[in-house]
Parts: C-alpha cells; sequence; structure tokens
C-alpha cells in the first residue's frame, strides 16, 4: 500500500505520466521522493536515470547513492557520465543544466535499447518543486525577464516523442523532505545548495523565509501569476506568427514600420528565435526598432550587431546574417 500523503499523491496524478515512467534521480531530497513515490506507486513500469557531470566532488557520492538505491528495489538505473564545457558568456550552471537534458534524453534511448522494462519509456520525471519555482521566478525577476521569463518553468511539455513531467511543482519542498523523514528513508544533501555566491541560494536562505512570514501563501500566489504570464505569453507568440505571415520571412521593412511598437518588437523577437536561434538583448532590441522606423529613404542603411552576427537591410528586407569566423 502507498504510504503517500493525499497532496503528493495528487500532485503525482494530476498530471496522468504516460508509462513506464524514467525519474530523472540526482539522489537529493526531491529527486529521492519522486522515485520513491513513482515506484511505490508504479512498481514494476519505473527507471532511473543518474546523471554524473563530475563537477563536485560530491558526484561520486550522489553515483553511490543512486545505485545503492536502485539496487535496493530492483529499479532498473542507468548513468550518464556527460561533458559540460560552457560557452563563452555562458554560466558553468546554463552549460550543465543544458548537458543534463541532453544527458537524460540519451539515458531514456539507453534504457530502451536495453530493453530494461517491458515497453518503451514514454515519459521522463523531474522533481522540481513550489519553491524551485518561486525561485525560478524571483531569479527572472531578478534579471528583468520578460514574459517567457515571467512564466517560469512549464509543469509538462513534449519534445522527441517523449512526455517531460514536473509532478512535484505544486508541492513546498518542506513536505518532501519530511515525508522521507516519516518514511526512514535518507538522501544526499549538496553542498553547493549552501554556497551564497549563488543567486538562486541566496533567494533560498534569505529572501523565501521572509517571503514566507509575510505572504504565507506566496507559493500559490506567485505560481498563479507564472500561470498568468504563461497563458499571456502563448497569446504572444499567436500574435507574432500572424505577424510574420504578414510582414514575411525575410521580413518587409515597410510592413514592420505598419506595426505598433510593441507588436513590432514581438514579431522582430519571434522572427531571430525561431528562423536563427537568437535573442537580442533589450538594447539591441530598441535600437533595431529605432533604425526601422528611421528607414525612410533609399539609401538608409541598417546594420546591427546581435548575437553572433548581424541584422541588416538588403533593399526592403531585414537579414540576420551570422558574422563569419575571424
Ligand atoms: N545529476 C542529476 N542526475 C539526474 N537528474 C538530475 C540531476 N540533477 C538534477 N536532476 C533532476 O533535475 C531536477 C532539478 O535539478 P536541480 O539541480 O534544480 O535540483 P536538485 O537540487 O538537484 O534536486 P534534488 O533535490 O532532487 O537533488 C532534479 O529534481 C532532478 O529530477
Amino acid at each position: 500500500m502507498s504510504t503517500l500523503p493525499r497532496a503528493l499523491n495528487e500532485a503525482l496524478h494530476g498530471l496522468a505520466p504516460h508509462l513506464p515512467l524514467a525519474v530523472a534521480f540526482s539522489g537529493g531530497a526531491d529527486s529521492t521522493a519522486l522515485l520513491l513515490a513513482c515506484w511505490q506507486r508504479w512498481p514494476q513500469q519505473v527507471a532511473a536515470i543518474h546523471v554524473n557531470h563530475g563537477l563536485q566532488e560530491a558526484a561520486a557520492g550522489f553515483e553511490a547513492f543512486a545505485r545503492q538505491f536502485c539496487t535496493a528495489r530492483g529499479i532498473p538505473l542507468h548513468i550518464e557520465y556527460p561533458h559540460a564545457r560552457h560557452a563563452s558568456g555562458e554560466s558553468p550552471e546554463d552549460a550543465a543544466r543544458k548537458a543534463r537534458y541532453a544527458a537524460l534524453a540519451r539515458g531514456v534511448q539507453a534504457l530502451n535499447q536495453a530493453q530494461t522494462l517491458p515497453q518503451p519509456i514514454a515519459s521522463i520525471a523531474l522533481a522540481q518543486h513550489a519553491d524551485d519555482q518561486v525561485e525560478t521566478l524571483l531569479l527572472a525577476l531578478s534579471r528583468g525577464a520578460g514574459l517567457p521569463g515571467l512564466a517560469a518553468m512549464p509543469r509538462q511539455w513534449e519534445r522527441n516523442g517523449l512526455l517531460w513531467l514536473r509532478p512535484w511543482l505544486t508541492v513546498p519542498g518542506p513536505q518532501l523532505r519530511h515525508w522521507l523523514q516519516q518514511q526512514g528513508q535518507n538522501w544526499v544533501e549538496d553542498p553547493s545548495n549552501l554556497d551564497l555566491h549563488y543567486t538562486r541560494n541566496r533567494i533560498r536562505h534569505r529572501i523565501v523565509p521572509v517571503l514566507e512570514q509575510a505572504f504565507p501563501a506566496f507559493r500559490q500566489t506567485l505560481a498563479r501569476s507564472s500561470a498568468h504570464a504563461q497563458q499571456a505569453q502563448q497569446i504572444l507568440e499567436e500574435v507574432a506568427q500572424a505577424d510574420l505571415a504578414v510582414v514575411g520571412v525575410p521580413p518587409s521593412i515597410r510592413a514592420l514600420q505598419a506595426l505598433s511598437a510593441p507588436r513590432q518588437a514581438n514579431v522582430l523577437r519571434h522572427w531571430l528565435k525561431q528562423h536563427h536561434g537568437i535573442a537580442a538583448q533589450h538594447r539591441q532590441m530598441q535600437e533595431l526598432q529605432r533604425q526601422i522606423m528611421a528607414c525612410t529613404t533609399r539609401g538608409h542603411q541598417i546594420h546591427l550587431k546581435i548575437a553572433n552576427g548581424h541584422v541588416q537591410r538588403h533593399n526592403a528586407w531585414l537579414h540576420w546574417l551570422t558574422s563569419s569566423p575571424a
């Protein structure tokens, strides 16, 4: 019989995972609670994937814990060893996160190839919880993010035929630890979580306790704000798609000039992201829009650096061209 408290049980079922399911298992409290809960609920249908970045001294301890936890329960475990190298301008944590998601997808393939479960794995669950969501939103605010940042983390999405889920996203972090303690289940504490050099940790240790005192319902209310932002962002994307169909690819300068400034920025961002996989900084977008509106004569040039290339005018249209390597 499952020992899972009602709130956790509802969170787990709320997303109706496609089975069998893989759990992204770091060995920390949150993913230990997720793997334990999923294994109790769907004993023969759950596998685990652990990613050993080898970045911290603690990495070997995490892997050993993951092996021992899974062996004791007969849970199939796959371990990935990615090589995360961060590109210039990218933080080591961002690089590790990207490498981790790619490694998790490879882990699913490896488990499927080895036929460790009777059917191919259909979903993969991550253990971020309500406190992580609050931190993500506050981080976005601290960086002056737009709507995509304020929308924070989605509860589910599909990529390459795999359903990605965050079942704990509505569950306060302390509840997960409390349940593990009740079960007599230990986990590995990540020493870097205490390092106040990281903004996320400063938010966790200094801001969240104050929020908790001032606004006891902050997890739900902030989550609601993120849900509103997610909805608004979806509308903006739909408007951008419709506007891009009108201005064309490459975009016509005259058609861009006919749009209001916010719609113009929205469609330009969409064009750059969808067609070139790049994002303009706030200042660059302002300058690009200024140059577009000033472009009223035949000879007017537009030439603006954005990401690793330039937006340029060619006759009546705007183009983005990558800078040739030096
Ligand atoms: N090394 C890893 N191997 C497998 N999955 C991971 C790993 N690190 C993180 N994850 C997954 O990504 C989620 C988010 O990662 P994050 O680093 O924000 O949390 P975490 O503090 O590692 O969580 P946990 O308390 O489970 O350790 C985790 O809950 C877990 O599901």
